[in-house]
């Protein structure tokens, strides 16, 4: 995994005062590493724009002129006034080399986009918005340098943002790349080193970013094994029994060595799967709350108090009830509008789900911060996980994934890994990460996903 920051200025600094390292040092390791990704990934492009703002975001662009300059036609687009000192500093080093300076965007074969960075602090007036307008409706290969412009601190977008292919961002990575409205603009992320290595440039962080090997499967290690050695899970299903059997199925296929679907009604299941109207004694998780619908509340609340792991979603938090198992040792998977009842229900905040979706690292810390026992999956195109201090974000899921059906999953998976043994922390990880590369795996096309689809790329993984 890697460590993600909520702000960079304090690491900058850092480097100038720990490692005496300069400003324009700094700056230097910036544009030359996007240089050397221009160099090493497109060296056949003939034309390079790069559009500056005033302060140090573009500074680094007319470095990166510099840079590039005779090796690519490169034209530089002044958006404003060079303002910061190093923005003059830089300014001065292109005009000795008369590095052409344009007064009209075009359509070169790369654009980059050094308008603003960390510094936006404000909302983006008539003139910029319609400058990002204008590039965004270009079909040049676009970079974002440190973060696309428009951006602001908190990840949210006020009017429009550059839509980059690739942003190459400064030092570390930052918490405003990973909220849900980002994943639009920011492509694929790659991080530079400002001068020393990332090791060196970054200090302790609570919030990471998980990467594919933290995916830890679960593979059978023990030889003298029966089907008792790999758990039981109970699916509660109610009125919308899919739900519940989909999760089964789900659980199952990802290695549980029993599940059972709960339900007072018979149902007609698939032949692995086995039924019984209450929970089974020798269970080892339950998962519930996945298309529960209206149930008798002292039974719920029975099985809530059953002294297994479990992971509770969907309505039950609606429902009152779920207030009183918070300070257990609990899953809880959330989709925004869910967690915004959950919120509500535990009066943290009465909020709308727009305002969480622009808020996602506030609201899940601040949850994290009253109930540290639980363990929080939010659901979004960036799901955030949050146990106590710690947060971890999954980005590899995608628009494939947006199905009835792919949450029912997502609990199954997360069911089945407690039923096994996992920790509550560990099986929401590795289920998490287990959804999305399952999800990315799949290469029909993305819109097609059914939740049989999902589960056969999880027999896969
Ligand atoms: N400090 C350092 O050591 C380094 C800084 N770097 C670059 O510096 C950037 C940060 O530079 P700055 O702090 O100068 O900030 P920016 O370059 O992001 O922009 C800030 C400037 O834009 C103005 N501004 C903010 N919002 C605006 C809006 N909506 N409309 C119009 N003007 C607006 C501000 O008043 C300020 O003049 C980073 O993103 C990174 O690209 C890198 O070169 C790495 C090293
Ligand atoms: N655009 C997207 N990008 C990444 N993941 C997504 C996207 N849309 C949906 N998902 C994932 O799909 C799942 C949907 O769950 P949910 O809304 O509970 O569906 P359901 O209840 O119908 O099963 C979540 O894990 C969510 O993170
Ligand atoms: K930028």
């Amino acid at each position: 995994m890697q460590k993600i920051f909520d702000e960079v200025n304090s690491l900058d600094k850092r480097c100038y005062e720990k490692f005496l390292l300069s400003e324009d040092l700094l700056m230097e390791h910036a544009a030359s590493s996007i240089a050397s990704y221009i160099r090493e990934n497109h060296s056949s492009c003939k034309s390079i724009l790069i559009v500056c703002g005033s302060g140090n975001n573009g500074a680094d662009g007319i470095t990166l002129a510099r840079l590039l300059h005779k090796k690519f036609d490169v034209k530089l687009y002044l958006a404003s006034n060079p303002k910061s000192s190093m923005t003059q500093l830089q300014f001065q080093r292109v005009e000795a080399l008369k590095i052409e300076i344009i007064n009209e965007l075009f359509e070169a074969d790369i654009i980059v986009d050094c308008l603003f960075g960390t510094g936006l602090n404000k909302p983006l007036d008539e003139k910029s918005t319609n400058l990002i307008n204008t590039l965004n409706s270009y079909n040049s290969f676009k970079i974002a340098c440190d973060i696309p412009s428009g951006i602001n601190n908190l990840g949210q977008v006020q009017s429009v943002a550059f839509e980059a292919d690739i942003t190459i961002t400064m030092g570390a990575l930052k918490t405003s790349l990973f909220s849900d409205v980002s994943k639009d603009y920011v492509g694929k992320i790659i991080v530079a080193d400002l001068g020393v290595e990332r090791e060196v440039y970054e200090v302790e962080s609570n919030k990471f970013l998980l990467d594919e090997s933290d995916m830890n499967l679960p593979f059978r290690n023990k030889k003298n094994s029966h089907k008792g050695s790999f758990g039981h899970l109970n699916v509660v299903a109610g009125c919308k029994k899919g739900a519940g059997i989909i999760a089964a199925n789900a659980a199952f296929n990802f290695g549980s060595g029993l599940v059972s679907v709960v339900c007072h009604e018979n149902l007609d299941l698939p032949y692995h799967l086995m039924q019984t109207h209450f929970i089974s004694e020798n269970c080892t998780a339950i998962a519930i709350g996945m298309g529960l619908g209206k149930y008798e509340t002292d039974e719920i609340r029975k099985i809530l108090n059953k002294n297994v792991s479990k992971i509770i979603d969907a309505d039950l938090f609606y429902d009152e009830l779920i207030c009183e198992v918070l300070n257990q040792e609990i899953v809880l998977t959330p989709h925004p509008k869910e967690f915004c009842s959950l919120l509500k229900l535990c009066k943290i905040a009465d909020i709308k789900v727009e305002e969480l979706q622009n808020n996602r690292f506030l609201y899940v810390p601040m949850f994290s911060k009253k109930y540290p026992k639980v363990t929080l999956l939010l659901k979004g195109a960036n799901v955030i996980i949050s146990k106590n201090e710690k947060l971890f974000v999954n980005s590899f899921g995608s628009a494939v994934l947006s199905k009835g059906g792919s949450g029912d999953v997502l609990s199954g998976l997360i069911g089945s890994l407690l039923a096994q043994g996992y920790d509550c922390l560990d099986s929401v990880i590795t289920a998490s990460l287990a959804h999305t590369m399952a999800a990315k795996n799949y290469d029909k096309n993305n819109y097609s996903l059914l939740p049989t689809d999902l589960i056969e790329e999880i027999r896969k993984l």
